[in-house]
């Protein structure tokens, strides 16, 4: 039988597939506090409702913020929530290894965002949701597969960071220059010339290895 992995709250086993776990994500040139924060921005065309809820204090904050603030809810939001969602999830996988490798090691178990709170996104309790959240954790684990399956391999920025240019400030100083460090140390254990074929460079980061 197909092992399963039941979710729910960020400080319980495998809180880290919570929204509201405590981790930044870098999306749209921004640093947002929570998966959470950008999920819930993402519902306003707004960027002054962005910056609004990307200054609340916690993943909660953020919700009721958004919740407060219905009325201006993009027309569209019910088409395009999956793939925001999706977004979120895969920039908070491919940006923290330490988390990348808790995915990883899910294998092919099925995740389950267990919460009787919430028929969409978790399973309702009762196996009744959708468990849209689990099937997005399970879709970023088969991309994450697509490049490796290893729990260890440190992705390199230009593929964790898709947006963020070779010659941006975030790289130096901080969470970006922790990752630069954190990549070269495990590249020179991986072996550079090794690493280059499993992932050339792009122009712009050429020399880096
Ligand atoms: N802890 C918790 N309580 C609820 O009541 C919930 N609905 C959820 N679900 C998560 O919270 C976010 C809500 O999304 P919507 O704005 O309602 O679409 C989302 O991240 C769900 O995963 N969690």
């Amino acid at each position: 039988m197909m092992t399963e992995i039941k979710f729910c709250k960020p400080s319980e086993p495998y809180g880290e597939f919570s929204n509201f776990y405590s981790m930044p994500i870098i999306l749209l040139n921004e640093i947002w506090p929570t998966a959470e924060h950008y999920f819930q921005s993402m519902k306003f065309e707004d960027v002054n409702l962005w910056d609004r809820i990307k200054a609340t204090k916690s993943p909660w904050e953020a919700v009721d913020q958004a919740s407060n603030l219905g009325s201006k809810l993009r027309s569209d939001w019910e088409e395009v929530k999956d793939s925001v969602m999706l977004k979120a999830v895969k920039a908070k996988f491919f940006q923290h290894n330490e988390l990348k490798k808790i995915l990883v090691e899910t294998g092919d178990a099925t995740i389950i965002y267990h919460n009787s709170a919430d028929d969409y996104w978790a399973d309702k309790g009762d196996g009744a949701g959708k468990n849209m959240l689990g099937q997005i954790l399970m879709r970023v684990r088969a991309q994450l597969f697509e490049v490796s399956k290893d729990p260890d391999l440190i992705f390199p920025p230009w593929i964790a960071f898709p947006n963020c240019d070779r010659g941006g400030m975030f790289w130096g100083m901080g969470w970006g220059e922790d990752y630069i460090i954190q990549w070269s140390h495990f590249v020179d254990q991986f072996g550079a010339e090794e690493y280059k074929k499993l992932f050339p460079e792009p122009v712009e980061w050429e020399r880096s290895l």
